[in-house]
């Protein structure tokens, strides 16, 4: 069989790597290819993505979470000493806990609940991009078809992911008023699972990647493994920020929410009124557009049509002036009655905020 991604060589002429120089080229490969350094990451990182496009990250990647003990059961499945086993099965209990309510996927659902969506809806997996699921589903069939040592070395990514969380959690909670640290409480955990099981991992590699062509597999496969996180990002990318294609059956923005309660969006719903201030979402934008020939608001995978009223108002949105102040503009240039136009804006707004392409 042919490799699916081009390996690399161990060393200039395949010679056997000690192992503090096989542990330098494994660290090599993350520094050249984790995910950390994927543009969607930069931009979940550094605040520059809208809400739904949080969401989506959230989503799919609660499939990788959900997924990770369904590959360590395949890795433990392989091993034939019970001392590997007994390091190997906390990995499970880490995410499947040890009781209803405990463990590592159920704080991804409480993650992804805090963004906003319905815990039925993230657990039936539905909306989540194939690619996603092709990816992912392409890791547990790695570990189940490789070597052992390539099944255990696939997990070196963890090598390199405490400082993309340290980064990632930090980002978010000083970029989006929407995450708190209760939200982001699967990350707390993982600063210490994750050190602890690439320890181990490393070790069982540098010990039993012992000739050329075993450090080789070892090295092809925490490179795979980079390409199964990176490509999930790609997907994320193509389908929620550029070119904005999302795919037929994959979420698209306002599916599978809570309907939105005071309590957990720190707004409230209904009219706009006079002294909220309105603002356009992260990535949405008021547009001329020139086949219509009319300004249309455009969202990351949806464009939105308006009439004359609707585009007088948004042309006057600017994250600072209060409905009050715009309901006053208005009432100048067309003199007409300010509280009349304030109630009608005020519902027009709040139609706005139902489709999610405005905020207060
Ligand atoms: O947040 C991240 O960037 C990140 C990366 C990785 C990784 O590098 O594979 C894992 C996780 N998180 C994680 O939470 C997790 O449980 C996990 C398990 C594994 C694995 O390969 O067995 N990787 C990762």
């Amino acid at each position: 069989m042919t490799a699916p991604f081009p390996t690399p060589v161990a060393g200039d002429d395949q010679r056997l790597l000690s192992p503090e120089e096989l542990e330098a080229a494994l660290r090599d490969i993350g520094a050249r290819r984790y995910h950390n350094l994927h543009p969607f990451h930069r931009l979940l990182h550094d605040g520059k993505l809208n809400k739904d496009q949080v969401r989506a990250w959230a989503l799919n990647r609660y499939y990788y979470q959900a997924m990770i003990p369904v590959k360590d059961a395949a890795v433990l499945a392989r091993m034939h000493d019970a001392e590997l086993r007994r390091v190997w099965r906390q990995r499970i209990v880490d995410h499947d806990g040890d009781a209803p309510g405990d463990g590592g996927i159920e704080r991804w659902l409480k993650l992804a609940q805090g963004v906003g969506f319905s815990r039925d809806y993230v657990l039936s997996t539905k909306g989540i991009l194939s690619a996603t699921k092709f990816s992912v589903e392409a890791y547990v069939h790695f570990v189940k078809e490789k070597s052992l040592l390539e099944a255990i070395a696939s997990s070196l990514t963890e090598m390199f992911s405490p400082t993309i969380i340290s980064e990632r959690v930090s980002g978010m909670l000083k970029n989006y008023d929407f995450i708190t640290k209760d939200t982001l409480a699967y990350f707390e955990k993982r600063l210490t699972q994750a050190p602890r099981d690439a320890d181990f991992a490393l070790d069982y590699v540098k010990q039993h990647a012992t000739t050329p062509e075993l450090q080789r597999q070892a090295m092809a496969a925490l490179t795979f493994k980079c390409n199964v996180l990176w490509t999930q990002l790609d997907a994320l990318y193509f389908a929620y920020v550029a070119p904005g294609m999302v795919p037929p059956d994959a979420w698209q923005p306002g599916e599978g929410l809570v309907e939105e309660t005071s309590a957990a969006t720190g707004g409230r719903r209904g009219p706009f009124v006079g002294s909220d201030v309105p603002r356009l979402p992260r990535g949405v934008r008021l547009r001329f557009d020139e086949v219509r020939s009319n300004h249309v608001l455009l969202a990351p995978e949806r464009t939105f049509d308006l009439d004359d009223n609707a585009v007088a108002v948004l042309k006057l949105v600017d994250g600072k002036r209060s409905v009050g102040d715009i309901a006053g503009e208005l009432a100048t240039i067309y003199a007409a009655d300010r509280s009349l136009i304030e109630a009608d804006i005020g519902v027009m707004l709040a139609d706005l905020a139902q489709k999610r392409v405005l905020e207060r």
